[in-house]
């Protein structure tokens, strides 16, 4: 299999003096069985200095950082079991150590199967110890249940045709994805073969997870309107590869060896485009001046805006438009300069040379401020169940009677793009992904591109839900009706892993946000969680019910979020009881807090918000204000919290600007925040509180609207 352990690649009773060693050890494995180049061992010390990786339960993942990966020449794994633990992580010790070697995504299938050993300890207690090496090899060999073989056996699909691999190299990933560009071409489903194990020939995970070597008898089935052209050019596609595989093999290639052959280093990931593309570098000038264009806007509006400083934002929102600058910039892309080093060159030489240039002081202004739009690490939002969001606002709701509805808007929603929307607005740069309906995707797609978000969300068949949000005017109060959510297969989840990982490498934040739609496993987030934070990405969390559940089980890990957002209910349902005073609140995110999540946010409806922290518990209480829509307003205190912490506020000041933005955003319906100077006027307001010692004569808080 492209990422098996062998019994030779799994070292027993082992005894580190310390994580250094445990580390050199694991390396040397890799190294002996031809891997990696000794020097990937430095590179894997090196990513401890960047990023812990430590996974949770004694589990750690030691591996090298991304610009190394030249020095592997083969992608695997090796294991260290270290029966007494090597201190890894604060007062964690890692007693199973996982050291990877891997040239492009092969490690998400490592860290499946881990984050499912993670979740049966009983079993893991047993690798910690055991003396038989073939219970780790089978430990680590159990596939994800996306490669298990259907209910009912395996079987192909009618229209098929028998291959025998002749790639030296196996079926490793450059050939795979080039079988899953082809596959992709056509509607049929694609199968791919081999033995008892079955593939999605449009799933390089998939594929890879085959483990097909040289001389593997492979069976390429398909199913649909267009099977037998798809098995027609996919066979195509296999023979022509084979020529550049066996180009790529090495001298004196035997095809029985029993090591597979070094590979020439990879050149970078298909995945991760160049910003020198002028394509590329186009759509992220584009993105920045969406945003820069909306902020300009939004201030103008403000009622909090005086006119002199309106006027300055008209000016130069003028120069968002104004040509002979676009014009300059777009050569400039063209011929291949880096997208902030054009946009720079182009705003200094229209400042200089364009006689017609009304502001000289404007233009440069503005060209800072899409600079910086342009130089930030955007924040990435995951929304795995979005919903079109249909407000209907009622003088007063009753039940079981014709209702007359006062006013209905329509916004794309779900809490990953309330979030996007909010952190927007407020002037970050963010990345959506997660699940989209492809049947009724536009609505979202004109959505992100009017709010300068960068789409990554990743199609699935089917329709998004309709969500009815019902204001209730009189009572101030929201009914929602959540309609169930549309079917995610494990070539999507998949997908959207693939996506998370790529896009982790340049993120300032990773939110992950919402219910898990059907197919999902209550486990998804704990496993992007892992993933994530192999990068050294902070996640913050807001999810209920099992997801949550899920997600929080376990002690102090990375498999833990760094922030997590529930409500009182969602917090109650973890908990497993009623939380009726601030008191019970306060001491259920305390145990939370003390599992090892550094930030625990309990939002209380319109006695606002608790942060829970090592070195303190706040609470911030929001003025009384004309309320719109409850809906989202807890997107965008999660929002708020994370556009505070970056920008360098901490502690109260973070706490009050998170409360300033969530109260602000009630008095708008859909995914947006009122403009800057608002948000200040209400931060000034919000009242913060320390608790210090949580007790029973801290004023009793009520249980919160939904
Ligand atoms: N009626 C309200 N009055 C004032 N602030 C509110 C009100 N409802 C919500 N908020 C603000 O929005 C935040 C999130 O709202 P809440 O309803 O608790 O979260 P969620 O939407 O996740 O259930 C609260 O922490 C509070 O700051
Ligand atoms: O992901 P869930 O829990 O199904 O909720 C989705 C709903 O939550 C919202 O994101 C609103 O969230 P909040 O009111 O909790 O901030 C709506 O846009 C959407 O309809």
């Amino acid at each position: 299999m492209a990422l098996l352990l062998t019994p030779a690649l799994a070292r027993l009773n082992a005894s580190p003096a310390d994580k250094k060693a445990a580390i050199a050890e694991v390396a040397a494995l890799l190294a002996e069985a031809g891997f990696i180049d000794p020097a990937y061992g430095d590179s894997m010390l090196a990513r401890e200095d960047q990023a812990n990786t430590y996974l949770s339960h004694g589990v750690a993942i030691p591996h090298g950082i991304p610009k190394d990966r030249h020095l592997v020449k083969q992608t695997g794994i090796a294991v260290l079991q270290v029966p007494a633990g090597v201190m890894w992580m604060g007062e964690e010790k890692a007693r199973f150590i996982v050291g990877i070697a891997a040239q492009n995504d092969e490690h998400i299938a490592v860290l499946r199967r881990l984050t499912r050993l993670l979740g049966d300890e009983a079993r893991l207690e047993r690798l910690f110890v055991t003396g038989d090496v073939n219970e780790i090899v089978a430990a680590l060999a159990d596939e994800a249940p996306a490669a298990a073989a259907p209910a009912g056996g395996v079987a192909d699909f009618s229209v098929k045709a028998e291959i025998v691999l002749d790639y030296p190299s196996g079926l490793h990933a450059r050939p795979a994805s080039g079988w899953v560009g082809t596959a992709k071409r056509f509607n049929a489903q694609l199968r791919v073969r081999h033995g008892d194990e079955i593939a999605n020939a449009k799933s390089m995970v998939s594929l890879l997870q085959l483990g097909a070597e040289y001389g593997a008898r492979l069976t390429v089935s398909a199913e649909g309107d267009d099977a037998s052209d798809a098995i027609a050019a996919l066979c195509a596609t296999i023979a022509e590869l084979s020529h550049a595989e066996k180009a790529n093999a090495p001298a004196g290639f035997k095809p029985a060896a029993s090591t597979a052959p070094a590979r020439p280093p990879a050149a970078g990931r298909a995945t991760e485009p160049s910003p020198d593309d002028p394509l590329v570098a186009g759509k992220a000038l584009e993105l920045a001046l969406r945003r820069v264009e909306r902020h300009l806007t939004r201030e103008a509006a403000s009622e909090m805006t005086d006119a002199a400083t309106r006027e300055v934002m008209v000016r130069r929102q003028a120069y968002l438009g104004y040509l002979p600058l676009l014009r300059r910039v777009s050569a400039r892309l063209l011929s291949g300069q880096h997208v902030v080093d054009a946009w720079r060159d182009a705003v200094g030489e229209t400042a200089r040379d364009d006689v017609l240039a009304p502001e000289q002081g404007d233009l440069q202004a503005l060209g800072e401020q899409v600079s910086l739009a342009l130089k930030q690490k955007p924040v990435v939002t995951v929304t795995c169940n979005p919903a079109i969001d249909l407000t209907v606002a009622l003088p007063s709701l009753r039940a079981g009677e014709v209702n007359l509805a006062a006013d209905a808007a329509r916004n794309a929603g779900g809490k990953g793009i309330n979030v996007a929307a909010c952190l927007a607005d407020y002037g970050l740069a963010v990345t959506v992904t997660g699940f989209l309906g492809r049947d009724n995707a536009a609505v979202f797609e004109r959505f992100f591109d009017d709010r300068g978000l960068d789409n990554r969300m990743v199609g699935v068949d089917g329709e998004t839900r309709i969500n009815i949000k019902l204001v209730d005017e009189q009572r101030r109060q929201t009914t929602d009706l959540n309609l169930p959510s549309f079917t995610v297969d494990a070539d999507a989840q998949q997908a959207l892993e693939r996506e998370l990982d790529t896009l982790a490498g340049n993120a300032a934040w990773v939110v992950l946000s919402g219910s898990l739609p059907i197919g999902v496993p209550a486990g998804f987030y704990r496993f992007i969680t892992a993933l994530m934070h192999a990068q050294g990405v902070k996640v913050a969390l807001d999810t209920s019910g099992e997801a949550l559940r899920a997600s929080l089980s376990g002690t102090a890990s990375a498999a833990l979020p760094h922030l997590v957002k529930p409500n009182r209910r969602e917090l109650e349902q973890w908990a497993g009881r009623a939380l009726p005073t601030l008191a019970d609140v306060v001491a259920a995110a305390q145990e939370l807090q003390q599992r090892g999540i550094a930030q625990v946010v309990v939002s209380l409806g319109e006695e606002g918000a608790l942060l829970v922290e090592a070195d303190a518990v706040r609470q911030a209480l929001p003025p009384a204000l004309a309320l719109g829509s409850t809906v989202g307003a807890g997107d965008a205190l999660v929002a708020g919290l994370i556009a505070a912490q970056l920008e360098g506020r901490y502690g109260d000041d973070a706490l009050r600007r998170a409360v300033a933005c969530a109260s602000a955003k009630l008095a708008v319906v859909g995914p947006a925040l009122p403009a800057q100077s608002d948000i200040d006027a209400i931060a000034a307001r919000v009242e913060i509180r320390r608790i210090e010692q949580p007790s029973s004569h801290v004023a009793p808080a009520h249980a919160t609207e939904e």
